[in-house]
């Protein structure tokens, strides 16, 4: 992921609103540095699993509608990876390429039990119409056939995901350069690892070349963490709930100076522990910490992205 590395650097180094503390960061690796916390994959118990291709089929599904829980303020991401289990466990071939391509909004909410539209409904259906198409058009309408011909490498994973499914593509222009931020593309290589605990489906030889996912939430705990500093301007933004517009420099500096400050708290506690730790494995935990914080104030992109 090294475009993702480069262009996040290139956004840190000609920051305008949000800024990295590296007293912050040693702070906080002091603290962690001799118990990393170690986060289970589906610790909450929500996710389908089975250890072969389905469960794959599932990860691409939820990771392709894994974006912009925020504006229905009862849903969130357990809502989604729980009721696409269900809707799996219901009915095995819900997720088959050609049904994936047929689901309207309604059908999608009652698949998902959710009683009222969900945010950015539209899109979602025109996203799982892609990966139905795509799925079919190039890869015998299985997920699996697309994690198998990446020779277990995340790297080609998140580069076949991005090249074959444009809703994936989740970069912007910063300043007059493209800045590649990748989320869901890399927590699909993450969960595969994940779930099958790296074996099999979820087998990379450079899982540590993948970076942190740029959301909402980890932003936000990085901020409390004082890691990231905010200018006044926007701090109140997001103090307010203001909406911060999808590609603004505001939203950019966000995603990309969190992908780099995890990026540097990694190289850190590698040194000071003395042990390989992977970006991965810093989201994982910097993720729960914030789902465990229901006062946490994040910023409100409408993006189909994160
Ligand atoms: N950085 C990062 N962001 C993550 C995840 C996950 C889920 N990972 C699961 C996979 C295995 C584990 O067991 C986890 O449960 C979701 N998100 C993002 O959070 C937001 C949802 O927030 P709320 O509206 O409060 O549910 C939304 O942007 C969503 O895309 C992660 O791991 N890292």
């Amino acid at each position: 992921m090294e475009e993702v590395r480069q262009s996040s650097a290139w956004v840190v180094h000609n920051s305008s609103h949000v800024t990295i503390d590296s007293s912050g960061i040693e702070k906080v690796v002091e603290k962690m540095k001799d118990s990393i916390p170690k986060v289970e994959w589906d610790y909450e118990g929500i996710h389908y699993f089975d250890n072969g291709p389905l469960t794959v089929q599932y990860l691409f599904v939820l990771d392709a509608l894994n974006f912009c829980f925020w504006p229905d303020k009862d849903l969130n991401y357990d809502h989604l990876a729980k009721g696409l289990k269900d809707a799996l466990l219901n009915d095995n071939s819900a997720f088959d390429a050609d049904r994936l391509q047929k689901y309207t909004g309604p059908q999608l909410r009652e698949l998902l039990k959710w009683p009222r539209p969900l945010p950015l409904e539209e899109e979602r259906v025109r996203l799982l119409h892609e990966v139905g198409f795509e799925l079919e058009r190039s890869f015998e309408g299985k997920a699996s056939k697309l994690v198998e011909s990446c020779g277990k490498s995340a790297v080609k994973l998140v580069a076949l995901v991005t090249r074959h499914f444009p809703g994936f593509r989740d970069h912007s222009v910063y300043k007059g350069h493209q800045v590649f931020l990748y989320k869901r593309a890399q927590i699909f290589a993450s969960d595969l690892w994940g779930a099958f605990k790296g074996q099999g489906y979820g087998e990379f030889n450079d899982i540590c070349s993948i970076t942190m996912f740029a959301d909402y939430i980890v932003p936000a705990v990085l901020q409390q963490l004082g890691v990231l500093k905010y200018s006044s301007t926007l701090a109140n933004a997001i103090q307010a709930s203001s909406e911060i517009g999808a590609g603004t420099e505001e939203e950019i500096e966000l995603r990309a100076c969190s992908i780099y400050a995890v990026e540097k708290m990694r190289e850190l506690l590698s040194i000071k522990s003395g042990k390989q730790v992977l970006s991965v494995e810093l989201d994982l935990w910097l993720w729960s910490v914030g789902v465990q914080c229901p006062s946490l104030q994040h910023h409100r992109t409408l993006s189909i992205y994160y």
